[in-house]
């Protein structure tokens, strides 16, 4: 009988900055992939929560007093050494400044421009998530109104990632839409996915495409040549295809009662955090009923951040 690796059970976090920078750690000499970069973190403690291994590893090797941190994602990875359940965690508030304890070094980095390197292998989708927006802003031009949509991504100086979500237009509608939005939010920054048949889209301005709970139950694989592709859930089976499809994200509600949708059931902040428990791989937004100021409680509920419909466009 081969004898099975242990799992090791870890905690790791982002510190986040206002500019959306965060930090990585060089792991120290002595230690299995000794100069690699990783999320500051390690091992859980047995009895131990989650939470309070990272406030104590963030004290014990750089002298940082956490003051508020919120779940992530998880990942299992399996190293020669080991296995690892990695729990990630982002942490917007602290005391102190870093100061190397175990003669690690510490670098900021901007999410997508990584200028350090080797990282640990285990974070390559981890260190992709971070280029996700807090908000991802859905269109619905039938109820919020065409000009209006366009005019509020034409005021920022930065557009975000927006969704086009249209099921009432044709294709060639469609088509013509999302060339308007790729036309204000590309020269800008901003990203554009939409949510549509994978089969018309070749050739669109798009960054790229959003699966809704049917087409995700449809596909076999992720649609190749997209350089982000998410799909919207409702329960665990769905989150678990979503990553096991290895998309980029997932949209899980409904959180609250919305007039897009009143029929469905709505899960409630608890049934959200809930269904984040099982080890998602991925990051998730919160959606249903949402305002831009249900932010920091969609993250503390476990999610990546929250998708607006008619919230985004007020
Ligand atoms: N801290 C941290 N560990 C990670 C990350 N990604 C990842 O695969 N790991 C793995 O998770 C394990 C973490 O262990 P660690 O060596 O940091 O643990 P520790 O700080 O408690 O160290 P110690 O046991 O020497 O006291 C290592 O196997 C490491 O390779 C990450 O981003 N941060
Ligand atoms: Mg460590």
């Amino acid at each position: 009988m081969s004898e099975s690796k242990p799992v090791i059970s870890v905690v790791a976090g982002a510190l986040m900055r206002a500019d959306g920078s965060f930090m990585l750690g060089s792991r120290p000499a002595g230690k299995p992939y000794a100069g690699y970069w990783e999320f500051p973190g390690g091992k859980v403690e047995p009895g131990e929560t989650p939470l309070a291994a990272l406030v104590r590893e963030f004290r014990e090797e750089m002298g940082i007093e956490v003051s508020h941190a919120t779940p992530w994602l998880t990942r299992i990875h399996h190293y020669e050494h080991a296995s690892v359940h990695l729990r990630f965690f982002r942490i917007w508030a602290w005391q102190g400044t870093p100061q190397p304890h175990e003669g690690q070094s510490f670098a900021w980095q901007t999410p997508g421009h990584h200028s350090v390197t080797p990282m640990l292998p285990a974070n390559d989708p981890v260190l992709r998530s971070l280029q996700l927006p807090d908000v991802l802003q859905i269109s619905c031009v039938s109820e919020c109104g065409r000009d209006h949509t366009l005019e509020v991504l034409a005021q920022r100086d930065n557009p975000g990632w927006v969704m086009v979500r249209e099921p009432q237009k044709s294709r060639e509608q469609l088509a013509d839409f999302v060339a308007e939005v790729a036309d204000i939010v590309h020269p800008r920054g901003g990203k554009l996915l939409v949510n549509t048949d994978p089969a018309w889209i070749r050739g669109w301005p798009v960054d790229g495409l959003h699966l809704s709970g049917q087409r995700l139950a449809a596909l076999d694989e992720r649609p190749p040549h997209l350089a982000w592709v998410g799909a919207s859930a409702h329960s665990s089976a769905e989150l678990a295809r979503a990553a096991a499809l290895g998309l980029d994200y997932a949209l899980l509600g409904h959180v609250q009662p919305t007039a897009s949708h009143p029929q469905q059931a709505t899960l409630g902040w608890n049934g959200f955090a809930r269904l984040l428990q099982n080890e998602i791989p991925l990051p998730v937004f919160a959606i249903g009923g949402l305002q831009a100021a249900d932010l920091d409680t969609a993250r503390t509920h476990g999610a990546h951040g929250i998708a607006l419909m008619r919230g985004a466009w007020r």
